[in-house]
């Protein structure tokens, strides 16, 4: 069994019965309760077509398959509120548990202690598992290619967008891109990690780029450490980048965010085109 396939067991698991505990009615009740989403489109890519700049979205991770716990993380919201400080334009939260030590308790603090979008990042296989994101008050939520047949695929990027939320829909190559783009992916994220081998490659989001059209936010996710990660990801036509374990295992995320947001600031790398277009 790979990786993905066995973090997708347990979370299956986890979810029957969290469904067995919740109806659906009860979901979609507490979804309507909720505060609605937040514009991530906007926030990521401030200046609409005209890309002038990488953003940072900062995640919430306690430990990760690849190398187990990173950071204890006692108060999500409190380290939220630091990235936001930091100037991340939005939060994604890890709200799986067995492998990441997430939960959806962590999801509804951040969100309920910052003012930019929050992304659910999970291993979403059932609708249900939207509306309980919708419930948490997110406004993002993580759908990735490999886990998911295209039909799934569609009609849950069609469920997230008709809750008012942005589905993140995550690929690993072109082929995956092409799929995204497919089923009407309006943001892509690369992630240089192979959810089968866990083996991070940089240079995946600059070989993928090309296949995202420019009117499709793109993010680059995973092994993201430094300024200098976040200028060539930059100049591969990167609209964001995602950034977990440099932040949490680093000494003060505060400042960590900010240097990543100066270098993906900076005015050489206005108006990057992925197509090659000038
Ligand atoms: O900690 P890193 O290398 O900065 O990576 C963050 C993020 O990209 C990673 O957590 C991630 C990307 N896609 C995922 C899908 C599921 C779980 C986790 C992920």
């Amino acid at each position: 069994m790979s990786v993905l396939e066995d973090i997708l067991a347990g979370v299956r698991e986890d979810l029957a019965e969290r469904q067995a505990a919740t109806s659906l009615d009860e979901l979609k009740e507490a979804a309507r309760r909720a505060p609605s989403a937040r514009n991530a489109l906007e926030a990521l890519r401030p200046g609409g077509d005209e890309r002038g700049q990488v953003t940072v979205i900062a995640e919430v991770k306690r430990s990760s398959p690849s190398k187990g716990a990173l950071a204890p993380i006692e108060d999500p919201a409190a380290l939220a509120k630091e990235y936001e400080a930091g100037g991340a334009s939005a939060i994604s939260v890890l709200t799986e548990r067995r492998r990441f030590g997430g939960s959806l308790d962590d999801l509804r603090a951040v969100r309920a202690a910052v003012d930019v979008p929050v992304l659910r990042k999970d291993f979403v296989v059932s609708s249900y598992q939207v509306w309980e994101a919708r419930a948490a008050g997110a406004d993002l939520v993580l759908l990735i290619v490999a886990a998911l047949e295209q039909e799934a695929l569609v009609s849950l990027v069609e469920r997230i967008h008709s809750l008012g939320m942005c589905a993140l829909v995550e690929a690993h190559d072109e082929d995956e891109v092409d799929r995204a783009v497919a089923a009407g992916a309006k943001l892509i994220g690369v992630n240089a990690r192979n959810l089968k081998t866990l083996e991070v490659d940089p240079t995946t989001f600059a070989r993928c780029a090309h296949r995202i059209p420019d009117s499709v936010v793109s993010v680059a996710e995973s092994g993201v450490r430094s300024a200098h990660d976040v200028v060539e990801h930059a100049r591969a036509g990167a609209d964001a980048v995602l950034v977990g374990e440099a932040l949490v295992t680093g000494r003060d995320p505060r400042t960590a965010v900010a240097d990543l947001v100066a270098a993906g600031s900076h005015p050489s790398l206005r108006a990057v085109s992925r197509s090659g277009k000038p």
